[in-house]
C-alpha cells in the first residue's frame, strides 16, 4: 500500500468508521481525520447545532467543503460521516483521492449500537428503526458503488474486524481484486 494513498472509511452511522479509523491510523502511523470532528472544530459548534441553524442542506454544504479540504492531503486515514456519500461530487472526489473502504452494518445492528445516542440529529425521531431502514435503502447502493473494499461487519465476529481490515489492505497492495467479505 502506497504511503501516499489516503484511506477513506465510509458506511452508515454506528458502523465504526471513527472507532476503527482511529485504530487503523495508529496502526499504520498515519494522521487520522474525522470529518464530523473536523467540521465541529472548524465551525466551533456541534453538528446538531448546525442542523438546527442551517438544516441538513447547510450541513451537507459544510461537509462537502470539509471533504475537499481534508482530501487535499495525502496519506491520511479519514472517517467520513454516514451521509457523505449522498453527494455525487463527494463520491467522485473520494474515489479519486484514496482507497475507499465500506464498513457495512445492517440497520437492526445500528439500532442496537446507537440506542443511547443523543447527538446524531437524524436519529432524534420517534421511529428510529424506520429511519435507519429508510437511510439504509437509499445509501447502501451508494456505499457499494463508491468503495474499493467492502467489509460486512454483520457476519464477522468483532474481534476479527481489525485483522480483516489490514488483510484487505494488504491484499489490495499486492494487486488482488477488490475484496468482498
Ligand atoms: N466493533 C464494535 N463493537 C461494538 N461497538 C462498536 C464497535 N465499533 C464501534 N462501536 C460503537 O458503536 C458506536 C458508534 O461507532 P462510531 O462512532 O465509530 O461509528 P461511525 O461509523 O463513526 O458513526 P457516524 O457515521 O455517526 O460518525 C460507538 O459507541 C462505538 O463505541
Ligand atoms: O448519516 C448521516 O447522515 C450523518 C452521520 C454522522 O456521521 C454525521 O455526519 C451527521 O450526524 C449525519
Ligand atoms: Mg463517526
Amino acid at each position: 500500500m502506497s504511503a501516499n494513498a489516503n484511506l477513506i472509511l465510509i458506511g452508515p452511522m454506528g458502523a465504526g468508521k471513527t472507532t476503527h479509523g482511529k485504530w487503523l491510523a495508529r496502526q499504520l502511523g498515519r494522521r487520522f481525520v474525522d470529518l464530523d470532528a473536523h467540521i465541529e472544530q472548524h465551525t466551533g459548534t456541534s453538528i446538531s447545532h448546525i442542523f438546527d441553524l442551517e438544516g441538513e442542506a447547510g450541513f451537507r454544504r459544510r461537509e462537502s467543503e470539509a471533504l475537499a479540504e481534508v482530501l487535499a492531503s495525502d496519506g491520511i486515514v479519514l472517517a467520513t460521516g454516514g451521509g457523505t456519500v449522498l453527494s455525487e461530487a463527494n463520491r467522485a472526489l473520494m474515489k479519486a483521492r484514496g482507497t475507499v473502504i465500506h464498513l457495512h452494518l445492517p440497520p437492526e445492528q445500528q439500532l442496537q449500537r446507537l440506542a443511547g445516542d443523543r447527538k446524531r440529529p437524524l436519529l432524534q425521531c420517534a421511529d428510529r428503526a424506520g429511519r435507519l431502514q429508510q437511510l439504509s435503502e437509499i445509501r447502501t447502493p451508494l456505499y457499494r458503488a463508491c468503495a474499493d473494499i467492502h467489509i460486512d461487519l454483520s457476519r464477522m465476529p468483532m474481534s476479527k474486524v481489525r485483522h480483516h481490515l489490514i488483510e484487505c489492505l494488504n491484499e489490495r497492495a499486492e494487486g488482488a481484486e477488490p475484496h468482498h467479505a
